[in-house]
């Protein structure tokens, strides 16, 4: 104690002096303090004024999509943020048009322009980031459950705002007022069970937030500047109920009533509360009134569902358009695996992300089909993944150089049978029992199909892929004449379509520039080993660059290779696809009775057994053998059955495909089912969309595509007899080449085949059922 005088003043000593100053520095630390604290409440006010701005944003972005309860949409709001502890999600909201992840901002200056979000002057390019990761982590948790990635839409909802629609990288910048129209439109992409495992999914790995104390206490005010909800025009009556309802499926999920969300930033990112303060804004009454919401949805429950491997995949495929390849990458598998499904996702997945896709095949009609189908699966990606041939890419690189004229096939022709008839009729040749057709394929698939240059690498090469055997002195006899048709071209100064690959691969080479980040291969297996190289070149083995998808057993064209021939190795990254499911059991096994005891080459010199183990998805179907006694017969029989599928049973007639060997035979079954009035599109014509018209076309026409129901006339024709001068060799390498086309015509379809037997030729054939 200090001490006193009698009346209890403090006696001023030096060390209460010394007291007194000490306090008085106190006084000064606390009134700083005071200070200080003073100004964090003030900091404090105001991001508690903010998150409540935010939170009403959600509130009224959640209030608008509640509308659509009814017609199967589920509104997830305020979930936890995958793999974080405390970071939330504002809204999931998932439907028949898929899945939307929303972040909701309640900022008063919002544009677009230069192809950036502009939040006032600030680049808003950190919130687009965030909101995309949070994107990627919903996508891995549905992934599990066989979502493909980028099938999940990040949308960033500017509250109370209209008239606002931007494309920025994925995400989707949104006004509130927009928000229903984005989405409804989407139609139906996903099935309800779907929808039901999709929320299943969501429920464990995003579940919703915990209520915080401090905001359970903030009441829930109705929109600012508007009537309360129930008198809103924007919600339809059943939503008025549905309002505190964000999951149909899990009531004890559901916020209580009067609840609001929890709203927490990701650890790592203070950018909230670095904000400037934003006042809140009045929203907008919603521009959808309800009838217009009603008939939105109604129109787009009306609409024809897309097919559901657009958005939903085995969990087997759905890993792998995501997958991250350290170079050259393969899927392989019978028929009806999905390897193009796959493929095609592959391609919107690296397209969303911005890279530059070549996606090829082989086949030109394919290109549209493939289009139309990225079309409808991705709408805003199609226009970042060219398709094209190989041979397009090819001429479009010669075209660059001024080098296009030069290919002249018709030519090169002319000059294959000179020098037939000079060199190749009087050699060794014509005895061995081939048709100077196989010679000619011989030169074009493995000689410069392989960019040999020398004899030697001729005399050596093991010509995977064909099956006659050529000693040293045949070789030679090919060689010959190989050497004199070269000369022959090259005195004309033109090109074949073999040097058109070779050349444009050497310009690729030498450019150096990076045309694409990734190529994708589809049907790989009916290219030359040239094709692939030119390919290759394009991305070379940069990781994510080249995946080649194909079926060695279905291979429908002389030749043959090897990847590892071609320079591509895909060691440690091929994947193959073992379930099919386009075809139903008893086409699968009739058309697996086909190629059963050819053995095949699938781009790896190991010889594997054609009877393949392959799980079947979709269990029956039909296969009926008819046998007709003559070719009116048969005319008349397969018409009869595309009338009775299409008046009996209901099947559209686009349902329906023809396929036969050759054009001469298009042409003829495309006259037969003219004269009966059935619509006909030819193949050659079919770009992917839907004419209400029977398809027609040849077995190679038809790769890679699928119908609900095909008639192969004639089928005991194929393969056709030995002929007359045709070595057993050569006969059994062309009977294993025509099974395989008519293992891929029958494996095109879905529900039904009808298989056309000729008497007179017999009926000898394996019939799975009838
Ligand atoms: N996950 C899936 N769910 C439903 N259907 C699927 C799925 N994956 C593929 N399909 C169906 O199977 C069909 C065959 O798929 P796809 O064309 O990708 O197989 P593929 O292996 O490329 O066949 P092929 O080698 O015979 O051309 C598709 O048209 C689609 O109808």
């Amino acid at each position: 104690m200090p001490a006193t005088t009698e009346n209890g003043d403090y006696l001023t000593q030096p060390s209460a002096l010394a007291k007194a100053a000490q306090l008085a520095l106190d006084i000064d630390g606390i009134e700083r303090q005071i200070l200080q604290l003073k100004d964090l409440l003030r900091q404090l006010r105001r991001h508690h004024e903010n998150w409540v701005a935010g939170g009403r944003g959600e509130q009224n972005v959640t209030r608008v999509l509640v509308g659509m309860d009814d017609a199967g949409w589920h509104v997830l709001p305020d979930r936890r943020w995958p793999g974080s502890r405390r970071a939330n999600i504002d809204v999931i909201l998932v439907g028949p048009g898929g899945v939307f992840v929303i972040d909701v901002k309640n900022w008063r200056e919002a544009s677009v322009h230069d192809g950036r979000l502009w939040r006032g002057d600030a680049d808003a390019e950190d919130d687009l980031g965030k909101l995309v990761r949070q994107t990627v982590a919903v996508e891995e948790v549905l992934a599990e459950a066989g979502l493909p990635p980028t099938e999940v839409v990040p949308l960033l909802v500017l509250a109370g705002r209209r008239g606002i629609r931007a494309s920025l990288d994925r995400v989707i910048v949104i006004g509130e007022d927009d928000l229903v129209r984005e989405v409804v439109p989407r139609g139906a992409r996903l099935a309800p069970e779907i929808v039901e495992r999709l929320l299943s999914c969501l429920e464990q790995g995003c579940p919703p937030m915990p209520r915080t104390e401090a905001l359970a206490r903030q009441p829930v005010r109705p929109r600012t500047a508007t009537p309360p909800p129930p008198a809103g025009p924007a919600v339809p009556p059943a939503a008025v109920e549905a309002r505190r309802i964000p999951s149909r499926r899990d009531p004890a999920s559901s916020p209580a009533p009067g609840w609001t969300p929890t709203i927490e930033v990701e650890p790592a990112q203070p950018v909230q509360s670095a904000q400037p303060v934003q006042p809140v804004q009045p929203v907008q009454e919603t521009l959808m009134t309800r009838e217009e919401l009603w008939r939105e949805l109604l129109d787009a429950a009306a609409r024809e569902p897309i097919e559901s491997w657009m958005t939903w995949l085995h969990p087997t495929q759905a890993r792998l358009p995501g997958r991250r390849f350290s170079g050259p990458a393969r899927i392989r598998g019978a028929a009806g695996t999905g390897k193009t499904v796959v493929a095609l996702h592959r391609a919107k997945y690296l397209a969303a992300r911005g890279d530059r896709v070549l996606f090829t095949s082989l086949v030109r009609t394919l290109g549209p089909v493939y289009r139309q189908l990225m079309t409808t699966m991705a709408p805003d990606q199609v226009d970042r993944v060219e398709f094209a041939t190989v041979h397009a890419v090819a001429t479009r690189c010669l075209r660059e150089h001024g080098l296009e004229r030069r290919h002249q096939q018709d030519a090169a022709e002319t000059c294959f049978w000179r020098a037939w008839a000079q060199a190749g009729k009087g050699s060794v040749l014509p005895g061995l029992g081939l048709s100077p057709q196989y010679w000619k394929e011989e030169i074009g698939t493995v000689i410069k199909g392989r960019g040999l240059t020398t004899f030697e690498q001729y005399a050596k090469l093991a010509r995977i892929g064909r099956r006659t055997p050529l000693p040293a002195g045949h070789r030679r006899a090919v060689w010959d004449l190989y050497e004199l048709y070269e000369r022959l071209r090259t005195e004309r100064g033109i090109l074949d379509r073999d040097d058109v690959l070779l050349l444009a691969a050497e310009l690729v080479r030498a450019d150096g520039r990076a045309r694409y980040d990734a190529v994708i291969v589809d049907e790989v297996q009916d290219l030359t080993c040239a094709g692939l190289r030119l390919l290759h070149a394009f991305v070379g083995d940069r990781p994510d660059g080249l995946l080649v998808v194909g079926d060695g057993q279905q291979s429908i064209y002389p030749g043959g290779f090897t990847l590892a021939e071609a320079g591509v190795s895909v060691v440690g990254r091929s994947t193959v696809l073992t379930r099919n499911y386009r075809n139903r059991e008893r086409i699968v096994r009739y058309a697996q009775a086909v190629v059963a005891d050819d053995s095949f080459d699938d781009l790896d010199g190991v010889q594997e057994t054609g009877s393949r183990a392959v799980d079947v998805d979709q269990p029956g179907g039909d296969v009926y053998e008819f046998a007709v006694a003559s070719a009116t017969a048969q005319e008349k029989a397969l018409c009869d059955h595309l009338v009775a599928l299409h008046t009996a049973r209901r099947v559209r007639y686009r349902d329906m495909a023809v396929l036969v060997p050759t054009n001469a035979a298009v042409a003829y079954w495309s006259r037969v089912l003219a004269r009966r009035g059935i619509p006909v599109v030819s193949l050659r014509d079919y770009d992917g969309s839907g004419d209400e018209a029977v398809k027609i076309g040849t077995f190679h026409r038809a790769k890679s595509l699928d119908f609900g129901h095909v008639c192969v006339p004639d089928r005991n024709r194929f393969p056709e007899p030995r002929r007359p001068a045709e070595s057993a060799e050569a006969f059994s390498e062309r009977a294993q080449l025509e099974r395989r086309q008519l293992y891929v015509a029958i494996t095109r379809a879905r529900d039904s085949l009808w298989a056309g037997m000729r008497e007179e030729l017999g009926a000898d054939r394996p019939c799975a059922s009838t």
